[in-house]
């Protein structure tokens, strides 16, 4: 079986820098572990990719090109596209090792995750590449110390979740950057308690809007309740504990989502075709 990560996340989540630490945590608990940059308007990163998008297609190739004169988001999504519509290529160089692991670093545009199907489009075909994958969302902690943003951080991440249709880990990143203040302030949000987020949501101003408002988030956060598995798991990167058990909370993530797929599998009366 082959393992991997999805590495999705906002632009500047720290998505890269997570990468490059895992392979240099690889190399001390030798463990191998490869990077596939999918980002095909990466700047920099620090890992020595097994594979790079940009040799396929490079935004500004999108961007530059007389015909589709794209902008930077739309040539995003296109070079996205493009890799699905090439995935031959893709399959060439990553090979067909049996015991990988690697980390698919993705491109920071949110939309890709929330919403397009361009990215679970290949998530499927991965999975049909034999790898056993979770997505591992990363948001920067310092958008997530007030209720508000809090709110706002889950609800992405929960729609990542349901869009991938994947395993799924939510990951803080930046944590070295945290004062103690605003660690005290996350630690209440870290169980999800909608009422502690409310609590931290001051009413300001018109008193209707704010009655809606206040309904509103206690709704929202109760949906955050139910889906109990909107958990956030706190990473710092200069903490080699901290990377460990990250490794072994996706290990046991991706083992339980083998699980799942076998129960499923198992479950299937033979000779129905339950490809749909
Ligand atoms: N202090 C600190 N800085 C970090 C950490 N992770 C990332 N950064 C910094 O945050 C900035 C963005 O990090 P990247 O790893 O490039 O983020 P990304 O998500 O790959 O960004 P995009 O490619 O634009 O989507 C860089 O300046 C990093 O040095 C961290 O754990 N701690």
């Amino acid at each position: 079986m082959r393992y991997a990560q999805m590495v999705v996340g906002p632009a500047g989540s720290g998505k890269s820098t997570y990468c490059s630490a895992l392979v240099q945590h690889g190399v001390d608990v030798k463990r191998s572990i490869e990077v596939v940059n999918l980002d095909p308007a990466a700047e920099y990163f620090d890992y020595q990719p097994l594979v790079d998008v940009r040799e396929l297609i490079h935004v500004q190739d999108t961007m530059e090109d007389e015909e589709l004169h794209f902008g930077p988001n739309g040539g995003l999504v296109f070079c996205i596209e493009y890799l699905l519509e090439n995935s031959d290529w893709l399959h060439d160089k990553l090979g067909d090792q049996e015991e990988d692991y690697i980390l698919f670093d993705c491109p920071g545009q949110i939309e890709l995750y929330t919403h397009l199907s361009a990215m679970r489009k290949l998530v499927k075909q991965l999975q049909n590449w034999n790898f056993s994958l979770c997505s591992v969302f990363l948001i920067d902690v310092q958008f997530m110390t007030d209720g508000a943003k809090f709110l706002s951080g889950t609800m992405a991440a929960l729609s990542v979740m349901v869009n991938l249709e994947l395993p799924h880990i939510n990951i803080l990143s930046k944590m070295d950057l945290l004062s103690k203040g605003a660690r005290k302030r996350l630690d209440r949000f870290l169980e999800p308690d909608p009422h502690s987020i409310l609590g931290n949501i001051e009413p300001s101003g018109r008193l209707t809007f704010n009655n809606k408002y206040r309904k509103l988030t206690e709704t929202i956060g109760k949906i955050i309740e139910d889906y109990s598995l909107v958990r956030f798991i706190p990473l710092n990167l200069k903490d080699h504990e901290s990377i460990s058990d990250v490794l072994l909370t996706i290990d046991n993530v991706i083992q339980f989502g083998e699980d799942q797929d076998t129960r499923t599998r198992d479950f299937e009366e033979p000779g129905v075709n339950n490809e749909n």
